[in-house]
């Protein structure tokens, strides 16, 4: 696959490293959430794999979250295609056995968002122009109940309402006040560090915390398990609205006027 390079790396410390690169900002498109999954799926039945560390290749973007071209004037075999691949994309992140780490190396907004609170644990670039959040609200569209069950799992329920209702895109420092994310570091240090938190969760034995995070997330990932087609119904029936629409253009025209 050509446009989501994912570069996978197994040290003999069992750890991978996954690098999205998908100039110019690592939008997850449906090849990208495809490939990503494809990936995710190879590393979980790789016996010698027992972590894996997500950051991007890119400079400044972690990932833009769901490329927005994808939910625009598209047929419905489409967004039914592309919504399965973001809800597959989930329930592997979040329900992998494998302890998950992610660098987070730049903005993350939305889906970028999503995937990082889908992880065990965050470290961020102490970058304050850096952001990360669920912003979707600003693009006059919804999270879906999985994006904000995910997110009240890392943030509790208050941070959770109001952060989601404002559709907050938190500097870097904010984001560790909130407990968005769980550590600052500079940004040469991101890897080292990513490392170290590694080697001290694959300290335990897997047994036990594979079980113990099975039994954090399991009601979470059963929500979306036993209503998967009524969401893709839902997602697709608000997407084809002409007023939801008209503001995903909005929207990329924005970005667009914002370079000129
Ligand atoms: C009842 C509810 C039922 C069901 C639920 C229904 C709906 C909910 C559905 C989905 C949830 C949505 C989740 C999402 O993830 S939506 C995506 C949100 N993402 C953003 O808001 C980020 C937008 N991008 C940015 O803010 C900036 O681009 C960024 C800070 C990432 C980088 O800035 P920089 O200045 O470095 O680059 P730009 O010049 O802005 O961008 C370069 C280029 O890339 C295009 N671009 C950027 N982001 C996206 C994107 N997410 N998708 C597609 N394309 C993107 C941008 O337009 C530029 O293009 P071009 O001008 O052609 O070079």
């Amino acid at each position: 696959m050509a446009a989501a390079t994912l570069a996978r790396r197994i040290g003999r410390s069992g750890v991978a490293v996954m690098k999205f690169k998908s100039p110019p900002v690592n939008s997850l498109s449906l090849e990208f959430l495809t490939e990503f999954s494809i990936s995710l799926e190879k590393l979980e039945n790789n016996r010698a794999c027992r972590g894996v560390i997500i950051t991007s290749a890119l400079p400044k973007i972690f990932s833009s979250g769901l490329d927005i071209t994808e939910m625009c004037g598209k047929s419905i075999e489409h967004y039914t295609e592309f919504w399965r691949a973001v809800q597959e994309m989930w329930l592997r992140l979040y329900g992998s056995n494998m302890v998950t780490v992610a660098a987070v190396n730049g903005s993350s907004p939305a889906g970028g968002c999503l995937i990082a609170l889908s992880c065990d644990y965050r470290i961020m670039a102490e970058n304050p122009k850096f952001s990360i959040g669920l912003n979707e609200a600003q693009l006059g569209i919804v999270a879906p109940f999985w994006f904000k069950d995910t997110f009240v799992n890392v943030v509790g329920h208050r941070i959770a309402e109001r952060s989601l209702q404002l559709g907050s895109l938190h500097p870097a420092p904010e984001a560790h006040k909130l407990g968005l994310v769980d550590e600052l570091v500079p940004e040469e240090k991101l890897m080292e560090k990513a490392a170290a938190v590694m080697a001290q969760w694959l300290a335990l034995p897997d047994h036990a915390r594979q079980l113990t995070k099975t039994m954090m997330r399991k009601a979470v990932l059963d929500r979306l398990v036993a209503h998967r087609e009524e969401d893709i119904k839902n997602f697709i029936s608000f997407v084809s609205k002409e007023s939801i629409q008209k503001s995903l253009r909005m929207y990329m025209e924005m970005l667009k006027k914002k370079k000129s």
